[in-house]
């Protein structure tokens, strides 16, 4: 397996449930185990950096862990908030119902609609595997999942009938804290709608330590080394030779069946392949989005943000922003660390404490004073996140590049999260199973809804 993130020490644990306690599994990383899912030290606590939140029905992540996190939201537009959470439901109703009618209401049953067919679990239950993402998205959704891939968030939500008002004031805000885009990215996307629900979980400790749990159940060898390349060998035995960089040099070794769990896009990995037809190219095309996540200790200046309510006073914690050309910034969250001391309680904006920016630009010292009255730590990380999505969809990249070569990443197309990887992870491991005992009939079957019936 190459790379420890949450796609690749997924992988290794469920190759190990597929392939049992006799087969070797090593996963190489050139970086940290964790991948996109990272934490930093501020003081004396630990933040999350990458990957922050999971949904209660994300059920291969739930499955790894325990603990929630609660918030409060509002939206800026670059002047003002222009919408402010109170910490009254029925009052948030009510202002919801007065702007947008049942939008609000609508947008939850719509997303909910979409998970509904999140069958996915009961197929790999009763494993049944895919040989691409389009054949995955099918067998869960039907048509209605692939023409979600083939036109944007905001035509896909308009034919259903929400506004165009709608659309803008509360769906972009969402699509940039999540993605750093617009709305005319893939309407797949949509799942991530449910990343503003409410009862989100995290991992008490950091979402990584899921990646290290991982990683020790499946009883594989970490190789804390850089892939550089991926031959095919035909002698002895038909095997694949990765060559990798590790501390002490070079080295190479030879594996039956490969799993690569990073992505095969520009500036995210350089494996190149030599002996394949046809030939497997270094990187894919698309791009990956820019998300510098800055991370301050500090004082925020609420009148920044537009409103006259006193710091002591200002407990919103999740402050999304409009698509407005004067707004610099994606989103500004209040964090809390990753391990919640006994008797924690948020403090007010009035109270130096941990602030987290998204923008798709590092933040200048200039829009840091503006932002902040003081501050005396601050960590920037500017990650390569997720694909830069342009619908209409080009065609995803396989999850077979070979024989027994596999591609995990292939399904960030559809939506990244870390929930799709650990999707994608067990659908490899399936796929990787069937097809070394060459059992066809557990692959890209139609109709699973209808033929699980009487099973589920
Ligand atoms: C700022 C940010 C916020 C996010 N928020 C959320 C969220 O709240 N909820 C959510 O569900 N998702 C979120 N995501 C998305 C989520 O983090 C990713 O979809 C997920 O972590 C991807 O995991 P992965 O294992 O597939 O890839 P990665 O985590 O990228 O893992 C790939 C690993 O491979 C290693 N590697 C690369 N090349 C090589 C090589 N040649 N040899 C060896 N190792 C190599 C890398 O070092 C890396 O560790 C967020 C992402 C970002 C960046
Ligand atoms: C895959 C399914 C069914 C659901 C995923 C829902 C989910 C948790 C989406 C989040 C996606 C994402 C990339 C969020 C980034 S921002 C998250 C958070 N608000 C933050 O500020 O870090």
């Amino acid at each position: 397996v190459i790379g420890a993130g949450i796609g690749g020490t997924a992988a290794a644990y469920y190759l190990r449930e597929e392939f049992g306690p006799v087969v070797k599994i090593d996963v190489f990383e050139s970086g940290t185990v964790g991948g996109r899912l990272a934490t930093v030290k501020m003081g004396d606590y630990e933040y999350e950096t990458g990957g922050a939140v999971i949904h209660p029905l994300n059920l291969h992540m739930k499955q790894f862990i325990e603990k929630i996190v609660p918030s409060k939201m509002a939206i800026f537009d670059g002047k003002e908030l222009v919408f402010e959470e109170s910490d009254w439901f029925i009052v948030n109703f009510i202002r919801m119902i007065w702007r947008y009618g049942l939008g609000f209401v609508r947008m939850q049953m719509w997303v909910e609609s979409i998970l509904d067919k999140f069958m996915i679990y009961q197929y790999q239950q009763y494993g049944y595997s895919f040989s691409t993402v389009e054949k995955l998205l099918h067998a869960m959704g039907g048509d209605s999942f692939l023409t979600l891939m083939n036109q944007t968030l905001e035509e896909a939500m308009m034919g259903d009938g929400f506004s165009q008002a709608f659309i803008n004031d509360i769906i972009a805000p969402i699509t940039r804290v999540n993605y750093g885009q617009s709305v005319r990215i893939n309407g797949f996307v949509a799942v991530s709608l449910a990343g503003t629900d409410s009862g989100l979980w995290a991992v008490d400790g950091g979402n990584k330590k899921v990646c290290s749990g991982l990683l020790y159940h499946s009883k594989s060898d970490l190789i804390p080394a850089k892939v550089s390349s991926i031959s095919m060998k035909t002698r002895p035995s038909k095997r694949y030779e990765l060559n990798y960089v590790g501390e002490s040099g070079s080295a190479h070794s030879l594996y039956d069946i490969v799993v690569i769990a990073t992505p095969l896009h520009q500036g995210k990995s350089d494996i190149t392949f030599s002996g394949f037809s046809p030939p497997i190219p270094t990187h894919y095309p698309g791009l990956y989005h820019q998300t510098v996540a800055t991370l301050v200790h500090g004082t925020l200046n609420v009148s920044y943000l537009g409103t006259a309510e006193a710091a002591s006073e200002f407990t919103v914690s999740e402050i999304l922003t409009t698509d407005s050309k004067g707004c610099a910034i994606n989103s500004l969250s209040s964090l809390d660390p990753v391990h919640i001391p006994d008797g924690y309680e948020r403090p007010p904006a009035s109270h130096p404490k941990v602030w987290k920016v998204f923008s798709s630009e590092p933040l200048t010292p200039k829009q840091l004073q503006q932002m902040f009255l003081s501050y005396d730590s601050v960590s920037e990380t500017p990650w390569l996140a997720y694909p830069s999505y342009r619908p209409p969809h080009r065609k995803t990249p396989p999850f077979v590049l070979h024989n027994r070569l596999y591609y995990l990443n292939a399904v960030e197309w559809a939506a990244s999260a870390m929930e799709m990887s650990a999707i994608s992870a067990r659908n490899v491991a399936l796929l990787a199973h069937h097809r070394w005992h060459e059992q066809t009939d557990k692959i890209d079957q139609e109709d699973l809804h209808m033929r699980l019936r009487g099973e589920l």
